[in-house]
């Protein structure tokens, strides 16, 4: 079995194993998904990303793998660094990126802050997507000491928890809890938010499939929505995740904007114990 080269990268943290499966999309099981997203006995990631040929008018079809294994529609943060290596590919400072959430347009001006149109959120009950019929503006849920959260899919469904102090919510304990309540029949990533003195957004995310990131770009999308219904942000805001700032903004188009930086850490080869599922 061939060994298989990729790239590691991140977006404040929130880390990535790209591989490019334009020539040769690779065949990747649950199990090799786990072996490699094994922070000791394989590479460690919050998602792993493919790069996939597209018959669309776009640069690539972005696959998106969590560290369960498990497929998702929507990674704001790998947007960003895929967005990058196509960019310095092509010298070109705008692409666009097919995903299972759509067509998403990448900008830049110095190919290290990108900039994403994340597209429009969706609000109603059976697109989050919710198991009952319910007011997505106050969804009636309580899970510990979080309640009443608003509901947004971004592609991938995600909800957004208003709390006083979001530092001093124990994510670890009802992070799961409220990814896998019966209420969420796809599961869904959960965001905890607060106001923060200078009227930036604090927010921290348990992840479906992965679990509390140090950023998670679509949860931080879902946050300017959400605060925007509640009344707790404008169109634009600063949210501070554990891993730094997203500069988010709600478009004349209802589209949500997402800006931030990327990094690269360093180029490895897959072996092959490690494609077999052998972590
Ligand atoms: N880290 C990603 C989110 C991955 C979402 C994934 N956890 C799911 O929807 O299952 C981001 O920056 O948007």
């Amino acid at each position: 079995m061939e060994q298989i080269p990729f790239i590691k990268m991140h977006g404040l943290g929130n880390d990535f194993v790209i591989i490019d499966g334009r020539a040769t999309p690779p065949e990747l099981s649950g199990a090799a998904l786990r072996a490699i997203a094994d922070r000791h006995r394989g590479v460690g990631y919050d998602q792993l990303i493919v790069m996939e040929p597209t018959a669309h008018d776009a640069d690539i079809f972005m696959r998106i793998y969590n560290s369960d294994g498990s497929e998702a529609e929507a990674c704001g943060n790998a947007t960003r660094c895929v967005a990058h290596l196509l960019m310095e590919e092509a010298d070109k400072n705008a692409v666009t990126i097919e995903t299972r959430a759509g067509f998403l347009a990448a900008t830049t001006e110095d190919r290290q802050h990108i900039v994403i149109d994340m597209g429009l959120p969706k609000l109603g009950w059976q697109d989050i997507p919710l198991s009952r019929e319910e007011d997505t503006k106050h969804i009636n849920l309580t899970v510990g000491p979080l309640s009443d959260p608003v509901g947004v899919n971004m592609g991938n469904p995600h909800v957004v928890f208003f709390v006083e102090d979001a530092e001093a919510v124990d994510l670890e304990k009802w992070g799961p809890i409220a990814e896998t309540d019966p209420i969420f029949p796809a599961k869904a990533n959960i965001s905890v938010v607060s106001k923060m003195e200078n009227g930036d957004l604090r927010l921290r995310v348990w992840e479906r499939g992965v679990g509390i990131t140090l950023a998670c770009g679509s949860a931080a999308c879902a946050t300017i929505v959400a605060a925007n219904i509640r009344g707790l942000a404008g169109k634009e805001a600063t949210l501070h995740l554990n891993g730094g700032p997203l500069d988010l903004r709600l478009g004349e188009n209802g589209h949500v904007f997402m800006g931030g930086p990327i990094a690269t850490a360093y180029h490895g080869t897959l072996d092959a114990n490690l494609l077999k599922g052998a972590a």
